[in-house]
């Protein structure tokens, strides 16, 4: 039986989301790993004036490429860009760019989606359920399919507890919403969302559930594979360890932690946290890939792409993680020391988000004020704390991914496809894969230099420093204050200050004694 490399051979591949998180690291491993893929068809929309062609030179000369610009210089004649909208008609593909796809694609990856959490429940069904509908469609129409992945999250079914690897039965059926929803006005959809997502906490996920069965009602004749990671975090091994470009998930958390803005943040200690690094995910959607077109299973597959049932770590051991690496490596010019505390008591957190968020904001600001600047600390905290709100959902609780299909997979890898295409999580050492994914965010998220680390660490002591006297300066006022209304509180100091000088004469006399 051919390699995983040896399938991808002579192939023409279609890739929606390519310039997102998982597209970039997919297109990366297909071009170094499988060198003798025929062809990448990207389907990219113009941006920012940029069309599909720019945008695709711009992605191509990110550091993440830098490793296969070194091993396959002329890696970039196999990406062909076409230019796509995926919320249009048609997905906005021209007549040709239709033709040339249902002649020669052989598999697809179906990554493009909307992963906002707050993302306007039309706009998630547009992009997340129709156009997935509409990239079926295209599929049947293709004439040497092989197989089509669909990237899902582990999170689809989020409402259930454990989670095996099928398809659960929608909470609506998809074509009844989509119908439904198109002649309601955006204001009755956003006032209908609570009531429609039940028990999804945001549209994303919600979205996502209805796609999984959109991909299954429109199945037809295909061969489907459906992919679904937990957290998706930096890379683990490649192309090199520590790799992330984006604030979402835990990156942004911690980028926050380790600038000493984000103190607190409610998540419970003993829950899994089911991060899974982004390579591993990306081995195994190829892996996947070769699978479902070789073997030609009947119904889609479903692989639930995670960590927590096979090599457990908690959100407790990332915080004190996190925060070592923070400190050893510190990020340049911090808000403050790098302490974040998670606890899943609602008073607690309120407390210390009152104490360790909004009063050092509005003191900065107040500074910022009186020297003539524009006030911003407040804002940034204010959505510091909508972001995480909408985090805590994921952190305060525990799902159980069954992963049979995953180590099935692994099983019928040959050992070299094993290395090339390694998703074996049980190899993953926790404590180096959180210090390299924070270092990551450092280097390719802020772009901070790490020969610039003394300079931080000096502005970490300066900002203790800064702590201690105004510490200091705030015990001395309250003390003096105190005194000042209460005759017991100036007993006592006039009780301790006496016994100090009467500790400080006994001395002197002793030290006078023996000379
Ligand atoms: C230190 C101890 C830590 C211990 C760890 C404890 C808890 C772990 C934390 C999290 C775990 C839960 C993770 C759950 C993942 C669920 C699994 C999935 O399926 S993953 C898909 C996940 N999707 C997301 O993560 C997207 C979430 N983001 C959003 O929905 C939105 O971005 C938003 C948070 C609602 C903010 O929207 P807003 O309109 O206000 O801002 P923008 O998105 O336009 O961004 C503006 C600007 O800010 C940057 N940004 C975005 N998010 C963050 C952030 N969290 N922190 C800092 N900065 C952030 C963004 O890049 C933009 O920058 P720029 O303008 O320069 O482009
Ligand atoms: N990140 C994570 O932690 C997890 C992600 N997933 C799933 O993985 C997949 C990829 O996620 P990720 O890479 O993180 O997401 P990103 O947000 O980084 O990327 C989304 C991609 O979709 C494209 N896209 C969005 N809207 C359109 C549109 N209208 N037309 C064409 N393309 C569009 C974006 O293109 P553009 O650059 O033009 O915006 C981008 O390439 C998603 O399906 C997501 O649900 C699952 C679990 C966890």
């Amino acid at each position: 039986m051919a390699s995983v490399s040896e399938f991808y051979a002579g192939k023409c591949v279609l890739i929606t989301g390519a310039t997102g998180f998982m597209g970039k690291v997919l297109v990366e491993k297909l071009l170094r790993s499988c060198p003798e893929v025929k062809a990448l068809y990207l389907l990219i929309r113009t941006k920012q004036g940029q069309s599909s062609q720019q945008r695709i030179h711009t992605m191509l000369q990110s550091k993440l490429f830098d490793r296969l610009r070194e091993e396959n210089p002329d890696f970039h004649k196999r990406i062909i860009p076409v230019s796509s909208e995926l919320t249009q008609p048609g997905l906005a593909l021209s007549d040709e760019d239709v033709q040339t796809l249902t002649q020669s694609v052989h598999i697809i990856f179906h990554c493009a989606a909307t992963i906002r959490f707050d993302e306007p429940l039309k706009h998630a069904l547009q992009l997340n359920v129709i156009a997935t509908q509409q990239l079926l469609c295209l599929a049947q129409q293709m004439q040497q399919l092989h197989a089509f992945i669909h990237i899902s999250t582990a999170y689809a079914n989020c409402n259930r507890r454990h989670i095996d690897e099928v398809i659960y039965p929608p909470p609506v059926e998809p074509g009844k919403l989509i119908h439904s929803l198109e002649w309601m006005d955006d204001a009755i959809v956003h006032d209908l969302t609570p009531r429609l997502i039940g028990d999804w906490p945001n549209t994303y996920t919600y979205t996502k559930a209805l796609a999984e069965c959109v991909v299954q009602q429109e199945s037809g004749k295909l061969n489907i594979g459906i992919i679904r990671p937990s957290i998706v975090g930096a890379s683990w091994q490649e192309p090199f360890p520590g790799w992330i470009d984006n604030f979402n998930g835990p990156s942004g958390v911690f980028i926050a932690a380790g600038k000493g803005i984000l103190r607190t943040m409610r998540a419970s200690n003993d829950a899994v946290a089911d991060l899974i690094p982004v390579d591993v995910v990306i081995n195994l959607t190829l892996a996947a890939g070769w699978y479902t077109a070789v073997h030609r299973p009947k119904s889609a597959m479903v692989y639930n792409c995670t960590t927590g049932g096979i090599n457990p770590f908690h959100w407790g051991e990332i915080e004190h993680h996190v925060m070592l690496t923070f400190k050893r490596n510190p990020l340049e010019q911090a808000f403050r020391r790098p302490n974040a505390n998670i606890t899943s008591n609602y008073l607690i957190y309120q407390y210390w988000i009152l104490v360790s968020h909004k009063f050092p904001a509005l003191l900065y600001d107040l500074f910022l004020r009186l020297s003539g600047q524009k006030p911003q600390m407040m804002r940034i905290f204010n959505r510091l704390h909508k972001a995480i709100g909408l985090l805590e959902y994921f952190s305060s609780q525990d799902w159980e991914w069954n992963s049979d299909n995953m180590n099935m997979l692994m099983n019928q890898l040959s050992t070299e496809d094993r290395k090339v295409f390694n998703f074996d999580v049980r190899q993953l050492n926790w404590p180096e894969y959180i210090e390299s994914y924070c270092i990551g965010t450092k280097k390719y998220v802020l772009n901070e230099d790490m020969a610039d680390i003394p300079a931080a660490r000096q502005h970490l002591r300066k900002l203790r420093n800064i702590r201690y006297t105004f510490n200091t300066v705030l015990l001395v006022f309250i003390w003096r204050v105190f005194i000042a209304r209460s005759q017991m509180a100036r007993n006592i100091w006039y009780f301790v200050v006496s016994l100090c000088f009467k500790f400080l004469s006994y001395f002197r006399a002793s030290s006078t004694l023996t000379k």
